[in-house]
């Protein structure tokens, strides 16, 4: 598809223009205020599946011009929701260096430094991804809010290899780690509404799921997530900066989001 950057001539106020969904409803990310909460006693725990892997496997983590991502086996999946959601790839959206406010949810107007996304789909439904992406009942996407505190050996697993994909479309195999550490110790409080990918195409196919807690990492990791990443390729001339890959909240209309918490 067309190109798109989060700032600039490409802009996100631009994405509308090749992008139509963009511009749409239920889109996200959202800044998540306490009057639009809703307890809903039937938000029972999120329960993951086969997220502990072994180090003999292999995981592709590869930058994608717009993030870090990470591929996942298809045997990981989330069993609390009414149909299976396998697991697609993780990725992350975080600030500066400089500006270390990178969340793309917000709760109650606070930025948080950095997000993580585990993307799932139906795969009840669907056969791939790909015939999930644009589909209502498509995605669900587990979000999980990062703060600068204490070094978090989970995130270590991924971002000791950072340096091996620096610019745009290189890609390293790692060992593979319990992706459950990068999540939460609860994963009973969570936010719950219908929204969309944060990225073009802007799909509103998306099940949100984030977590109330949020997770800590080093300033010295959030350094290296900040500072080690190019959306530019290798070669090019003028080696592009990545950081700061955040959309800003949507229009929350007449959506309500639920909360599996009471207080
Ligand atoms: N932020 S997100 O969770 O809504 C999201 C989901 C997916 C996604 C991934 C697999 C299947 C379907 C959707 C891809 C991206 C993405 C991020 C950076 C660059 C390009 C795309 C972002
Ligand atoms: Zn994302």
């Amino acid at each position: 598809g067309a190109k798109w950057t989060y700032s600039g001539q490409d802009g996100q106020q631009y994405w509308s223009k090749h992008y139509p969904y963009c511009g749409g409803p239920f889109q996200s990310p959202i800044d998540i205020e306490s009057e639009l909460l809703r307890f809903d006693p039937t938000l029972g725990p999120i329960e993951v599946q086969n997220y502990d892997l072994s180090p003999d496997e292999q995981l592709t983590l590869g930058n994608n011009g717009h993030s870090v991502q990470l591929s996942l086996p298809g045997k990981m999946y989330i069993s609390s929701l009414p149909r299976r959601y396998t697991a697609a790839q993780l990725h992350l959206h975080w600030g500066s260096s400089s500006k270390p406010a990178g969340s793309e949810h917000l709760v109650n107007s606070r930025q948080y430094a950095a997000e993580l996304h585990v993307v799932h789909f139906n795969s009840d439904k669907y056969p791939n991804m790909s015939m999930a992406v644009d589909k209502s009942d498509g995605l669900a996407v587990l979000g999980v809010l990062i703060e600068v505190g204490e070094f978090n050996p989970a995130f270590e697993q991924f971002l000791k290899f950072i340096n091996g994909v620096k610019y745009r479309d290189q890609k390293v195999q790692i060992p593979g780690f319990n992706i459950r550490g990068l999540l939460p110790p609860r994963l009973d409080e969570y936010y719950r509404y219908d929204g969309s990918l944060t990225t073009p195409p802007c799909y509103p196919s998306v099940l949100w799921t984030l977590f109330r807690n949020p997770v800590t990492i080093s300033r010295k990791q959030f350094v290296a997530l900040a500072t080690s990443l190019y959306s530019s390729h290798a070669q090019d001339s003028t080696p592009l900066p990545l950081n700061s890959n955040f959309r800003k909240p949507q229009a929350v209309d007449s959506r309500v989001v639920l909360v599996s918490f009471k207080e």
